[in-house]
């Protein structure tokens, strides 16, 4: 389909010179367009789809970027780039040296904020609000924020304070009623119960009339105090004794409706307003909007068909192997639960809530109350796994701290997608998790280096019930090795040794194992006996074999898929604490992704790029030799 309109507008100036009459026709165009892009680059198209309408209107009636707009999330800011000056790089989204996924200050002056963690856009909204307030200006700040996103406390922290202070800030709920599965929790509900209400129906049909009725608040103290300012559709919201003026639920998906509201809300110069529009995720593609995830996360497509270009799995994926492990120890053990914030297709809980729904817990975008939830279940003699990705669990720090980890609670942290994640890029990168796990007392930190090893660390986890235990695994696919018929717990703080050599020791944590062993092939071409080493424990160390590989090798390199501060530092630690590095003839190397934040690409390709594949690991150990022992050995 041709996209005349869309084809002339670089930017929203130049959207903002054509008639209201032809936007219809440029969200059709943008809704096409979007499609087209994501066909051949794969990403989030479900949440874009649902906001073309709105990402038109917002902005056609305020003047961006002068007015801040912030998208939650940022997942759905595909139709936004494309409007932004970035159509011509859509097609790169989310490639090496592409467009990022989520929205990004780095990349347009139209991306105000940084996002892909979900449920930040008010507080950063308040926070420009506020500046712009102390700084005498009069632009407007827009959160556009999920019905998923508005799930998690810190969207509440934030209207809380928005309410309390006043402030003249806009923010628009885009309610779906999805998140990336069907939503839980009372918030939904409680959404459901005012699109459902009379209100709604009387706006669908006079949504012009609305607009017109809305009173232009002459705010002052007084009026402040009348609740009738408030409230004035439905009679008070939860959002209105937040402080929030209430505008909706309107249709989100009809200019007529969105664009005199939108302007009245833009000139009523006063805040903070909340209005709640209703869409539809997957709006306009029949595919999507059949689909049960809405296509919130899809790989290349066949536009015409919807067909996901699926590539052939060589082994099962990490997620699988987790969730049908926890199954069976499950079936052993009816204390075993577990919970999800809100990912449980991505975290293999979904197949756990098939066989054991009432065992299986979605708390919402909620990853700190979801660890407490966990810790309180746990108090009762439950055994609570709770499966958050390595990312996403650096919201509920402190929850594993102060709620788990000093009471010493067993709960289990399944960590999903550890290490380099590819296209989500450096916000969804779990490099962090054995840094800040393994510095707590009490916790045990394992690593799986291959999906047959996940398996009996599940078995491991289960069996543990002295205190918390955390196992990480990497996106994606197994190496393709044997599987067990059951896991069998590992002896806690116990590694292994792979490959005996005698000169060269490689000890790797997780899946670096397999160029570990690639490594070593090498090197031994090389004449260089080397001895691999898998860890499987970050915390509580394997002293004793640690102590042998210092002892019986002239280098000795660790290599893991986290960064600075982990598990290399722990073995360092270890080693100057035991008088290991005195006799200065061993050399040591501990290798770590780069202390920088990396862009998207694809996984193995940003390995290399961290050094962290076979190559890296043969230079290092070279490098470690020395010049002339390197110049005799390559001879
Ligand atoms: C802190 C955090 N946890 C989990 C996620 C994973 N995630 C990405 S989008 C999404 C659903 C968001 O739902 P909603 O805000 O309703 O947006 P929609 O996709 O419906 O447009 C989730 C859970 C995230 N991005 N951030
Ligand atoms: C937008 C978001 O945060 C999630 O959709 C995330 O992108 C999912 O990541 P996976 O694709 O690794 O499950
Ligand atoms: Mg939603």
């Amino acid at each position: 389909m041709s996209t005349p309109l869309l084809d002339s507008i670089k930017t929203p100036d130049d959207l903002r010179q054509l008639p209201e009459n032809q936007l219809r026709q440029v969200a059709d165009e943008l809704r096409t367009e979007t499609i087209s892009a994501v066909s051949v680059t794969g990403g989030h198209l479900g949440a874009g789809l649902g906001v073309v309408e709105l990402t038109v209107a917002l902005h056609y009636v305020f003047d961006t970027p002068r007015d801040r707009l912030i998208w939650d999330v940022g997942h759905q800011a595909y139709p936004h780039k494309i409007l932004t000056g970035r159509r011509d790089r859509i097609r790169t989204l989310r490639q090496a040296d592409g467009l990022s996924g989520f929205t990004k200050r780095s990349e347009s002056e139209y991306d105000p904020f940084g996002a892909a963690h979900s449920s930040t856009s008010i507080s950063a909204g308040l926070g420009m609000a506020v500046a712009r307030d102390l700084e005498g200006k009069r632009n407007n700040v827009i959160a556009v924020i999920g019905d998923g996103a508005m799930s998690a406390g810190m969207a509440y922290e934030a209207m809380n304070n928005a309410g309390a202070m006043h402030s003249r800030l806009i923010v628009i709920l885009n309610d779906n009623d999805m998140s990336i599965a069907p939503p839980t929790g009372a918030m939904s509900s409680y959404l459901a119960r005012l699109v459902s209400g009379g209100t709604y129906r009387g706006i669908r049909e006079t949504a012009k009339q609305l607009a017109k009725k809305l009173p232009k608040f002459i705010y002052d103290k007084a009026a402040k105090a009348e609740e009738f300012a408030r409230g004035f559709w439905t009679g008070g919201t939860m959002f209105e004794e937040l402080g929030f003026y209430y505008v909706g639920p309107i249709d989100g998906h009809n200019l007529d409706h969105l664009l005199p509201i939108l302007k009245n809300v833009r000139d009523t110069g006063t805040g903070p307003i909340l209005v709640h529009v209703v869409t539809k995720k997957g709006k306009g593609y029949a595919p999507a909007e059949a689909a049960a995830d809405k296509y919130h996360g899809v790989v290349t497509f066949d536009v015409v068909t919807g067909a996901q270009t699926k590539a052939k799995a060589n082994a099962p994926s990490y997620t699988k192997v987790f969730g049908e492990s926890l199954i069976k120890e499950a079936q052993a053990d009816d204390k075993i639960v577990a919970v999800t914030a809100a990912m449980p297709s991505g975290t293999g809980i979904d197949l756990f809530g098939k066989e054991f729904p009432a065992r299986t817990f979605d708390v919402g975008i909620a990853e700190q109350h979801a660890v407490t939830f966990a810790a309180g279940m746990a108090t009762e003699g439950y055994k609570p796994f709770c499966a958050i990705y390595s990312t996403f669990l650096q919201r509920a720090y402190d929850q594993v701290v102060h709620d788990v980890a000093i009471q010493n609670l067993p709960v289990r942290f399944a960590l999903d997608r550890a290490g380099l994640v590819g296209a989500d890029g450096a916000t969804h990168a779990g490099s962090f998790d054995v840094a800040y796990l393994g510095c707590l007392p009490n916790m045990v930190v394992m690593a799986a280096a291959d999906e047959a090893e996940l398996v009996h660390m599940v078995a491991t986890a289960a069996a543990h019930d002295s205190g918390p235990i955390a196992f990480r695994y990497p996106r994606g696919e197994g190496v393709g090795v044997d599987m067990p018929e059951k896991g069998i717990p590992l002896a806690i703080g116990k590694g292994r040794v792979v490959k005996e050599g005698s000169r060269i020791a490689l000890l790797s944590l997780g899946t670096r194992l397999a160029e570990s062993l690639k490594a070593a092939e090498e090197l031994e071409a090389r004449g260089l006996s080397t001895t691999v080493a898998d860890a499987r424990f970050a915390k509580p160390l394997d002293e004793e074999l640690i102590l042998a590989l210092a002892r019986d090798h002239e280098v000795l390199v660790t290599v893991e898929e986290g960064s600075i501060g982990g598990f290399g530092s722990y073995v360092l630690q270890l080693l100057a604490d035991k008088g290991a590095l005195d006799r200065g003839s061993l050399k040591v190397r501990s290798m770590v992704l780069p202390d920088i934040y990396q862009d998207q690409d694809k996984p193995e390709r940003m390995y290399a790029k961290a050094g962290l594949d076979a190559a890296g690991i043969v230079t290092k150990v070279f490098e470690a030799l020395g010049q002339e022992e390197a110049r005799k050995v390559r001879a």
